[in-house]
This record gives structure tokens, C-alpha cells and sequence, in this order.
């Protein structure tokens, strides 16, 4: 049975549940459920606090994890990113009132508040900057107006809570965050579970491309074929099929779904006709 754990609570583990719901494993049905088995696929979910599931699949109690690449590398644990998922995307930043500081270099002898101490004391360790880090378990906008910091380290997505609390981020990123699978550092594939792993994650990459593109089909004449399909390569190559009309041929090709509105306008200028774009449901590459 591959043991697998999911985010219970914030930001990640709504998006986590319907990727693998999507994905064809059974979720847990209410939130406090903190195990499930799922028989059919030989899986068992533990949902465990986010900034946690790293610490557990380093020590090999879980075989793999879903977190955020940000929580992985806060927590110093011996794992590592096998998939990213593309969801629970931000930036880490440093932020103050305006004018604080423009960057690393300004923070010197400076108070910093984070739920984030790890990335940010590694961070300033390499860039030798001496400053002291305030742990804080969350809402640390509030922590500059209540006086515990200058300064705060934290997770930016539209950068609402930063405008809302009268601050700006200053310097470089910190570092890009997204949700991702992870599996502890340089262990040996186990036999019994690998092909499991595989298998998960086959399944989690066709719910990622089911998401991204779309399923194109159009007809048009033969002597237009080779520029449609410069339009539509497809993944491999496209399907051309004759149609019962002689010159004319029927062509099937998976697009990606932002590109497929220009996509249909430019087979429209070339002469194809009836240009059809469906959904992809699940696929497995
Ligand atoms: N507003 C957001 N938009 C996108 N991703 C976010 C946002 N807030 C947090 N994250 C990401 O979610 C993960 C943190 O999840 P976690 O559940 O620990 O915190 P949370 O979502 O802030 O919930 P809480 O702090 O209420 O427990 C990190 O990978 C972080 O980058
Ligand atoms: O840039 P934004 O879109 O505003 O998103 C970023 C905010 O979202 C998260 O907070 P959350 O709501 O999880 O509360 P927390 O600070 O208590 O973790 C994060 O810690 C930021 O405060
Ligand atoms: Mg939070």
C-alpha cells in the first residue's frame, strides 16, 4: 500500500484534494478525517499540517508527500521535488513600510518577522547579513504595526494583504513557490512501491495536461494541410483522416488551452472549416 501524504488544512489542500480527486483516487468526506484508505488503488492519505509532510516523507514513514516547495525548503528536511503541480503559486518576499529599505543590504542589525525562519536565516547566512528573525505563525503583515518588527519575510500571491497593511515588498524574490510532490532524498526506489509512485504520478501529469489543453478538430483541403498542421503539431504528430468529400481531409490535434482561441482564428485565415475545440478529461502521456 503506497502511503501518501496531503495537506490538511490552508491554501493547499483544497487545490490537493480535487487534483486527486480528478485523478481518480477517493478523498477523504469531511475535514477531520486525518486517514483514509483507498482500496481500489492500494493508497492510504494521511492529511497532515502542510508544513509538516516534508519532515515526515524524509524520515521514510510516507513514501511521498504533496507541500509547497517553500515549506520543503523551510524545513531543512531531506526531501526532495518530484512533480510540481502548478497550483499554490507565489513568491516569497521581503516587505516594509515604504522606504524601510531597498534591499538585503539595508537589513543589517533589523528586526525581520516570519512564519518562513528557515528560508530566511538561510538567506541571509549567504548573503552575510546579520539581522534577527522573529518566528511567527501567521498574519505577520500586523506584526510592523504592533511594533514586533521593521521588517517581514512572507508569502506574496496579489499582494492584497501586503497593499492592505500599508506595505511594499523591496529587493530580489526570495524565492518562487508552487504545490509539489516530494520523496525522500537519494532513497533507493523500493520494488513494492515504486511502480505505485509511477503510477501516481502518470496520473497526477494526465490531470496536469488535461487541464492545460484541449482537443482541436477541423477539416480543411488538402493543399492546406502541411500549413494547419505547422498550426496544430500536436504532441506526437496530428491525426489526418479523408473525408468523404475528395481534397478535403479531417484533422484531430491537442492544443493548449490558452492558445486555442488565436489557434482557431489563424486555421479560420487558412481555410479550415468547422473548427471544434472539446475538453480533455483525463490522459495519460
Ligand atoms: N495567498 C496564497 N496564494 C497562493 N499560495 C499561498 C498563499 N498563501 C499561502 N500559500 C502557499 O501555501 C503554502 C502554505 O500553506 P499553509 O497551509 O501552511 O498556509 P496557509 O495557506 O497560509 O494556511 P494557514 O496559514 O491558515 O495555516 C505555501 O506553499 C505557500 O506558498
Ligand atoms: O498576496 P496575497 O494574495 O494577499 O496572499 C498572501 C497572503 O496569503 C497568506 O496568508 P493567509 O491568508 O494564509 O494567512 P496567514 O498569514 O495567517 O498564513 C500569506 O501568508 C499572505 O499573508
Ligand atoms: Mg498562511
Amino acid at each position: 500500500m503506497l502511503r501518501i501524504a496531503v495537506p490538511n488544512k490552508g491554501s493547499l489542500s483544497g487545490p490537493a484534494g480535487e487534483m486527486l480527486h480528478e485523478a481518480g483516487y477517493q478523498q477523504r468526506r469531511e475535514s477531520k478525517e486525518l486517514r483514509i484508505v483507498d482500496p481500489t488503488n492500494e493508497v492510504e492519505f494521511f492529511y497532515l499540517r502542510p508544513r509538516d509532510i516534508a519532515i515526515y516523507v524524509s524520515s521514510g514513514r510516507l513514501d511521498i508527500g504533496i507541500t509547497g516547495r517553500d515549506l520543503l525548503v523551510d524545513s531543512g528536511a531531506d526531501a526532495e521535488v518530484i512533480l510540481p503541480l502548478g497550483f499554490a503559486r507565489s513568491t516569497f518576499h521581503f516587505a516594509g513600510r515604504p522606504g524601510t529599505a531597498n534591499g538585503i543590504e539595508d537589513l543589517k542589525g533589523r528586526t525581520i518577522a516570519t512564519s518562513y525562519e528557515g528560508i530566511v536565516a538561510a538567506h541571509l547566512a549567504d548573503r552575510g547579513v546579520d539581522a534577527s528573525v522573529v518566528h511567527l505563525d501567521g498574519a505577520v503583515e500586523t506584526a510592523i504595526e504592533l511594533g514586533v518588527a521593521e521588517v517581514i519575510a512572507d508569502v506574496v500571491e496579489t499582494g492584497t494583504s501586503l497593499r492592505n497593511a500599508g506595505l511594499e515588498v523591496f529587493g530580489e524574490p526570495i524565492m518562487k513557490s508552487e504545490a509539489v510532490v516530494i520523496r525522500r532524498s537519494g532513497a533507493e526506489p523500493d520494488a513494492t512501491t515504486e511502480p505505485k509512485v509511477q503510477q501516481f504520478l502518470r496520473r497526477l501529469q494526465g490531470v496536469l495536461v488535461a487541464r492545460t489543453y484541449v482537443m482541436m478538430d477541423y477539416d480543411c483541403r488538402v493543399e492546406q494541410l502541411e500549413k494547419a498542421v505547422a498550426l496544430t503539431p500536436g504532441l506526437e504528430s496530428p491525426t489526418v483522416s479523408p473525408l468523404h468529400n475528395e481534397g478535403w481531409v479531417a484533422v484531430r490535434a491537442m492544443v493548449p488551452a490558452k492558445e486555442a482561441q488565436r489557434i482557431m482564428d489563424d486555421l479560420y485565415e487558412i481555410g479550415a472549416r468547422a473548427i471544434l475545440t472539446t475538453a480533455i478529461h483525463a490522459c495519460r502521456l
